[in-house]
């Protein structure tokens, strides 16, 4: 593992924030994730990588888990601390010019926006749409990145969402071309119940992409 310096932090929420790290070169391809850990213990966490592949620094979002072994410790780095890092990893890689029809559509959960954040970040022309599930209004982290018309906020719990409820039911009320690519970042139960919804709206198995957090 190579060691980076924490260059910023940005907090969003009261438990969540975005590390900037030197990139020193690290090669990565939109979609990838990385592997984390603080210099001198032997606990190491994944996380997706948040920044675009061209710019110079390499960023993450993170959710504090409080009762978490590694994240309480993360969210208290200042510019200057170090960070190991190995990868990249993962194959929830995106390249779209792939996909001979190029409409995507991306569901998210809390902090599985990250992802769809670099996607957005290193192909500024895509035909997207993503959906974005938390519970809270404030938890729409850096939204301004994704243009207006292409986001739907989904809040559980509050009712200041674009739509109120869980991602899963406003998918159900959602008509999909049996051609759309469809890429699923988060929590694993969100994951299984979009899977079988997406399924049953006709959506081929090969058409899915997921990457699992918890
Ligand atoms: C491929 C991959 C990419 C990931 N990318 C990200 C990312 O970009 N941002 C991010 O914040 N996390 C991401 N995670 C989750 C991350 O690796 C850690 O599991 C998480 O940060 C908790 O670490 P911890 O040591 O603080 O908690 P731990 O001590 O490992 O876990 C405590 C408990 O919290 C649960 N938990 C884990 N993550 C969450 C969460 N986000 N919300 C609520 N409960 C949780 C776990 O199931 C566990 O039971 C990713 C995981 C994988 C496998």
């Amino acid at each position: 593992m190579k060691k980076h310096k924490i260059i910023a932090v940005r907090h969003l929420t009261k438990s969540t924030f975005v590390l900037r790290i030197e990139r020193k070169g690290l090669p990565f391809q939109t979609g990838q994730f990385v592997i984390l850990r603080r210099p001198g213990t032997i606990e190491q966490r994944e996380y997706s990588v948040y920044s675009g592949e061209q710019d110079d620094y390499l960023e993450v979002l993170v959710r504090e888990v409080t009762s978490g072994k590694v994240t309480p410790r993360l969210k208290k780095m200042k510019p200057g601390d170090e960070l190991e890092i190995d990868g990249p990893h993962g194959f929830f890689r995106f390249q779209p010019t792939l996909f001979p029809v190029q409409k995507f559509l991306f569901l998210a959960t809390g902090t599985g926006i990250s992802p769809f954040h670099s996607f957005v970040k290193t192909y500024s022309e895509l035909n997207y749409k993503l959906v974005h599930g938390v519970r809270f209004r404030e938890e729409a982290y850096e939204h301004q990145i994704f243009e207006k018309q292409k986001i739907t906020l989904c809040t559980s719990v509050d009712k200041t969402g674009d739509f109120n409820g869980r991602i899963t039911d406003y998918l159900c009320t959602q008509e999909l071309d049996n051609d759309t690519q469809c890429f699923l970042c988060g929590n694993s139960a969100m994951i299984y119940e979009a899977f079988d919804i997406l399924t049953g709206k006709g959506i081929p198995v090969r058409n899915i992409y997921s990457e699992v957090y918890f």
